[in-house]
């Protein structure tokens, strides 16, 4: 049975998971919900994600949500598929936990403000609120110096080689790319590279197709 992936490509965390499968190069149906009319609080999707977030996953009989416990599941499943996302042994796959954490509590919910701001309200006519801006951009920068102080020593946030780690950041990265707080990811050159390097993926710029269907 096919994997099927409900929920609109635009979103961040459909696109974190349609991203790890193009990198595991798996075939997948996408099923849009319409969030402007509330599908995703509503039957059938809320059986799907009783918390009516996007997005929603089945394969065969198994059927998941929450975007990184499903990309963690297809990187694992489908091993010997496409590229490795994953670290080959146990202290290195702890120090990847820890980087997938770090994305999930600390960049994600500062970053993902600044896309609602920067990205969501202008594009629904709605007013960008200035001062959460400046107060989000500063703690983003926090978080970049820790960032640019792993990445002097390490090519990917997880080691040596693009895990599950890096992807998780594409989504929010690549709004915030086409925003003013690029100059936070471009002032310091390490973390500039690494964002160069995870959206130069040819599975990042696949899964970016999808934008323009
Ligand atoms: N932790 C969840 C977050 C999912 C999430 O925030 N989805 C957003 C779209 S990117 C959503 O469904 N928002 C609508 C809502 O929360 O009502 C995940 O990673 O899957």
């Amino acid at each position: 049975m096919a994997i099927k992936v409900h929920g609109p490509v635009m979103s961040p965390a459909v696109m974190r998971v349609v991203a790890t499968l193009k990198e595991k190069e798996l075939d997948f149906e996408l099923l849009s919900v319409n969030m402007q009319t509330g599908d995703h609080k509503k039957e059938p999707f809320i059986s799907l994600n009783p918390f009516g977030q996007v997005p929603a996953f089945e394969d065969g009989d198994l059927k998941l949500f929450e975007s990184r416990a499903i990309t963690q599941y297809i990187a694992h499943t489908y091993a010997d598929k496409g590229n490795q996302l994953l670290a080959n042994e146990p202290k290195k796959m702890a120090i990847m936990s820890v980087w997938m954490e770090v994305e999930s509590t600390k960049f994600d919910p500062i970053a993902s403000k600044l896309n609602f701001e920067l990205v969501v309200k202008p594009m629904l006519g709605m007013v960008t609120d200035d001062a959460a801006v400046t107060e989000n951009e500063e703690k983003l920068g926090k978080i970049l110096d820790v960032y640019e102080s792993r990445l002097k020593d390490s090519k990917y946030l997880g080691g040596e080689s693009f895990t599950l780690a890096d992807l998780h950041h594409a989504p929010v990265v690549h709004y915030l790319m086409g925003t003013k707080v690029k100059s936070l990811f471009d002032a310091r050159p390490h973390v500039k590279d690494w964002c160069a390097d995870i959206l130069a993926r040819p599975a990042w710029s696949k899964a970016l197709e999808l934008h323009k269907q």
